[in-house]
């Protein structure tokens, strides 16, 4: 059996061939898909010794919210984690100084945030290189990517770094793409354009399904602006996921104060100096923006709201789950609750388990 990895380059090398043009499209959507296949292959665990396989490394979630360092060695992530921890991850000027993945703990605003000190990864990582596909696979599982760069070194870095991710299907930044597919027994292929597309057409997704062997379905591309990398995305949804980053440039103390500024203003980014411990707080607070976690308050009936302690959930979360997270069978004797804060439309308003709630909001849940 050919070598998936071999199989990829050849794909790849055929994609830089071919000159990009009307006539060639069809064929370059088709090379897309297959390229997307071998990818999600590679990361597929394969038993046997050696294989490295896809699985990240053995350090379990804790607390309201995970957050991944990623970086290319000696950028500064250990350094970084032993600043905002209690935890001590060696720091050092050589390469590859940290081996596996080491968790700290961020209090901030009332939330534990796992901080997770990852290896440093290399180009060529999400085909195996170094712990690259380790790594990797740690950050799919984070809520928040942080990309530590070096402020010193070539601007690049971002780049090849995000095409790593991408290669493993990790989106960052971005939202699913807006297409619904639907796989059916039968009945043939149903497409449909919800507004004339720029970049599609229905030829090249017929294509691109049949070369997927999705001969029944049903889809509706309702973004005009959708390519045919989104449409894959869509087939490949299950090897996808879509996280959110921040791009943290570190050792400003060691450029130009014109260049730093430069920096600060790309879009989701933060400067520091773990050094000069310049920024390092700022950083921190971006986190917990980034996060979109929200800090409730409980209140028993005929008491006033406890402040000291926050309830933290994820943004967009109802009284379901708020329930879930006060306890796992709460849901199952819950009445209704009462609400006060910006998500009531009244103070206090009764709701139910679909109430969306807000930032800052008490909740008083009534059981039956
Ligand atoms: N000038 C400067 N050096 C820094 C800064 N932060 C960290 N360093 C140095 O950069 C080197 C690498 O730091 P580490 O924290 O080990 O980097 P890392 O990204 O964890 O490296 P690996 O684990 O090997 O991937 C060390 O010598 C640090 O002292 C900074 O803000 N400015
Ligand atoms: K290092
Ligand atoms: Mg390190």
């Amino acid at each position: 059996m050919v070598n998936i990895t071999e199989k990829i380059k050849e794909i790849e090398d055929e994609m830089r061939r071919t000159q990009k043009n009307k006539a060639t499209e069809y064929h370059l959507g088709l090379l897309k898909g297959k390229l997307a296949r071998l990818r999600a292959q590679l990361l597929e665990p394969v038993g046997g010794a050696g294989s490295g396989g896809g699985a990240g490394f053995d350090v379990s979630k804790s607390g309201d919210a995970r957050v991944a360092l990623v970086g290319f060695p000696s950028v500064g992530k250990s350094t970084f984690l032993s600043k905002i921890t209690k935890t001590k991850s060696e720091a050092a000027s050589y390469s590859f100084t940290t081996l596996t993945a080491i968790p700290g703990v961020l209090e901030y605003g009332g939330a534990e945030i796992q901080i997770l000190d990852l290896p440093g990864i290399i180009e060529g990582a999400s085909e195996g290189k170094g712990r690259g596909r380790q790594v990797i696979s740690a950050a799919k599982t984070s809520d928040l990517v942080l990309m530590i760069l070096d402020a010193t070194k070539r601007a690049e870095q971002r780049a090849l770094l995000e095409a790593e991710l991408d290669a493993v299907g990790i989106r960052l930044n971005k939202e699913p793409p807006n297409i619904y597919l639907k796989v059916k027994k039968a009945g043939g292929m149903k497409i449909t354009f919800q507004t004339p597309p720029k970049y599609l057409d229905e030829k090249m997704l017929y294509n691109v399904l049949r070369d997927y062997k999705i001969l029944n379905c049903e889809v509706l591309v309702r973004d005009e602006h959708a390519t045919i990398d989104d449409f894959i995305d869509v087939i490949m949804k299950d090897h996808r996921k879509y996280i959110r980053c921040l791009y943290v440039y570190n050792k400003i103390d060691s450029v130009s104060l014109e260049f730093l500024d430069q920096l600060a203003r790309e879009p989701h980014t933060a400067v520091m100096s773990c050094e000069l411990d310049l920024g390092v707080q700022e950083v921190v607070e971006r986190i917990w923006k980034e996060l979109r976690l929200m800090r409730l308050y409980t209140k028993r009936k005929g008491e006033v709201p406890d402040f000291s302690e926050a309830l933290i959930v994820r943004r967009d979360s109802s009284i379901e789950d708020v329930c879930d997270q006060i306890h796992r069978t709460l849901k199952d004797t819950f009445k209704y609750a009462m609400v006060w804060g910006a998500s009531a439309r009244h103070v206090p308003q009764r709701v139910g388990l679909s109430h969306m709630v807000a930032d800052e909001d008490v909740v008083s849940i009534v059981a039956k």
